[in-house]
């Protein structure tokens, strides 16, 4: 331990110390447009698996994490719950499940009502990054240890982006406006990490629509730190994204030895 009683990486990795306590939400409630007709997102199987079942194992594989709490889809809170019983998962982590609602944000507001009051970190993970390591997981926990109030795993980005000016009318032209300098610009991804108060409080204060927890913590004026991403961390958005993921887990199966 260090001087000032934070835990060092290792500690992380291997339990809680005193004094912290870390819950996950993980937003599931989601439809899945984007993925094409089917069952919600999160229950989509990878390998034979609901992509949720996935991604609160990637959770519950850190030390540090004792809660996670799952937004079901609005009507699917049963049937969440039976899926985590039939799953095997680590007897040190307790689970919840809530309705969701109709916006991500709304879904992860519903998600902190339910968490108990002897949790100080928070830890906002989408059910559709479902293999994020356990190393991201845990660089996210120790930041937030660190004093950080809000953080977020993030990579370069590969592709130039251009700002563009949208289309009024589907089909018309958007020209460009601008082109930010690449190398400032960060893809961010999830978990995002939080001291409890801190996401609280923006859930409460910031009512623009925004795609990310953090983005409503920078609205407070506050400092967001970023730590390294992973590019298994990727959100399953598209249906090429379910080829790379079913891949993913191939690979790891076979690095496994089985
Ligand atoms: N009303 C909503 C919408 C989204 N989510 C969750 O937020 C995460 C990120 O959202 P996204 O990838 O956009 O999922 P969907 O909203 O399901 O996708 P789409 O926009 O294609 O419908 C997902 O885990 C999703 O389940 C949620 O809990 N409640
Ligand atoms: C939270 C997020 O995953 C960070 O990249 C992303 O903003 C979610 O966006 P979505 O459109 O709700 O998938």
């Amino acid at each position: 331990m260090s001087d000032d009683s934070r835990p060092s990486p290792s500690e992380v990795r291997t339990g809680t110390p005193a004094g912290h306590r870390t819950a996950v939400v993980i937003p599931a409630a989601g439809k899945g447009v984007r993925l094409g007709p089917g069952a919600p997102k999160a229950l989509r199987t990878l390998n034979g698996t609901p992509m949720l079942i996935h991604a609160v194992r990637a959770m519950a594989a850190s030390r540090a994490v004792s809660l996670v709490v799952v937004v079901a889809p609005p009507d699917g809170a049963p049937e969440v719950k039976s899926l985590l019983d039939a799953h095997a998962l680590p007897d040190r982590t307790d689970f919840l499940v809530v309705p969701g609602g109709e916006s991500r944000q709304e879904s992860v507001r519903l998600g902190l009502e339910a968490l108990p009051p002897d949790y100080d970190i928070v830890l906002v993970h989408d059910a559709a990054r479902p293999l994020v390591p356990v190393d991201t997981v845990d660089a996210v926990i120790e930041a937030v240890r660190d004093g950080a109030h809000a953080v977020v795993p993030a990579l370069p980005l590969a592709d130039t982006v251009k700002e563009v000016e949208p289309a009024q009318t589907p089909g018309d032209p958007e020209p460009v406006v601008a082109t930010p300098q690449r190398a400032r610009l960060r893809a961010v991804q999830t978990p995002q990490g939080f001291d409890r108060a801190t996401l609280i409080h923006a859930h409460e204060t910031v009512t623009d629509d925004v795609t990310d927890d953090a983005s409503m913590v920078e609205q407070l004026g506050l400092t967001v730190v970023v730590v390294p991403g992973h590019e298994e961390a990727f959100k399953v958005t598209r249906p090429l994204d379910l080829v790379l993921a079913e891949a993913v887990l191939a690979r790891r199966r076979l690095n496994d030895g089985f």
